[in-house]
């Protein structure tokens, strides 16, 4: 059986549990169990502490999880390895002060620097020779400068409102980009190659939709340019031999402007509908 984990709690535990779901899994019923089984499926759920999940696949005790790239690389777990990205839960990893004070991260030798991702922060600072203290904390990190416990801090953004609220400026550069990741451990183990591309399904269910169109034979090429697909687009006969019947997946970002070009070159009957499950 394939042991996976999963965070218990947290900003990724929702969409992760919901996204295997969506893979066909059947997870835990109470949002307190720590432990579930899928019998059909043969997979075995821990649900863990996101921030643990690298420490255990990384050691082989479990087989494949699912965590932050920032919490994978904080962990420094060599034989922990990010699989696929997983496309939600993005953010980007920064350093913060008061505004003014710093302009880039060599200005902060010698100073206190507040994170719960100590690892990550060490090894970034470490590479271009700044040493400062590293004030280890929990979370609510933007609180810290003005409690007076750090001179800066290094933290998750995302949309920056926690610290614009803490009255913090970012300055530097773009510690990480993070998001949801599927991470392995050291052993190649059986279920594993099953997990990844039902994962990757409900991925590209949630990208793409199909398009749907009858056009006139002589416009094809045209319309082809519009929403060319993946691999290429399916063409049917109509019982008007003028016209044929198209099918496409394109991305659900661009349908409405697909479907406004495609109706500009002659396309008629345009439907859109939305993809279930996908193995590409
Ligand atoms: N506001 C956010 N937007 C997007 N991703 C976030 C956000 N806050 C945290 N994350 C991501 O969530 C993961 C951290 O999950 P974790 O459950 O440890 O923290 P959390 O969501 O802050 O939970 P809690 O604060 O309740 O302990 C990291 O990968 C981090 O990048
Ligand atoms: O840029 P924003 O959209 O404001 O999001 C970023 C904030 O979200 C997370 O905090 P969370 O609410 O998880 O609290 P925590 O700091 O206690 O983990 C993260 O640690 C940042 O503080
Ligand atoms: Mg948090």
């Amino acid at each position: 059986m394939l042991r996976i984990a999963v965070p218990n709690k947290g900003s990724l535990a929702e969409t992760a549990a919901e996204m295997l779901s969506e893979a066909g899994y059947t997870g835990r019923r109470d949002s307190k169990d720590l432990y579930t089984v899928d019998p059909v499926n043969e997979v075995e759920f821990f649900y863990l502490r996101p921030r643990d999940i690298a420490t255990y696949v990384g050691s082989g005790a479990l087989d494949v999880g699912i965590t932050g790239r920032d919490l994978l690389l904080d962990a420094r777990m060599p034989s922990a390895r990010e699989v696929e990205s997983l496309g939600f839960a993005g953010s980007t990893f920064r350093f913060a002060g008061r505004p003014g004070r710093f302009t880039d991260v060599e200005d902060l030798q010698g100073l206190r620097v507040a994170t719960a991702y100590p690892g990550l922060v060490d090894a970034f600072l470490d590479e271009r020779g700044v040493a400062v203290d590293i004030v280890p904390l929990d979370g609510a990190v933007e609180s810290a400068v003005q409690l007076g416990v750090a001179d800066a801090v290094a933290d998750v953004v995302s949309t920056g409102t926690t610290l614009r609220q803490a009255g913090l400026e970012i300055f530097g550069p773009v510690l990480l980009e993070s998001d949801a990741v599927l991470i392995a451990g050291p052993n190649e183990v059986d279920g594993t190659e099953t997990l990844l591309r039902r994962l990757r399904g409900v991925l590209a269910a949630r990208k793409y939709v199909l398009i749907d169109y009858d056009l006139p034979t002589a416009l094809i090429e045209q319309a082809i340019a519009v929403a060319p697909g993946l691999e290429s687009p399916t063409i049917s006969p109509l019982r008007d031999p003028e016209w044929v019947a198209v099918r496409v997946m394109s991305p659900r970002r661009d349908v409405n402007r697909v479907m406004d070009e495609l109706y500009a070159i002659g396309a008629r009957a345009i439907l859109v509908t939305e993809i279930l499950a996908a193995r590409l």
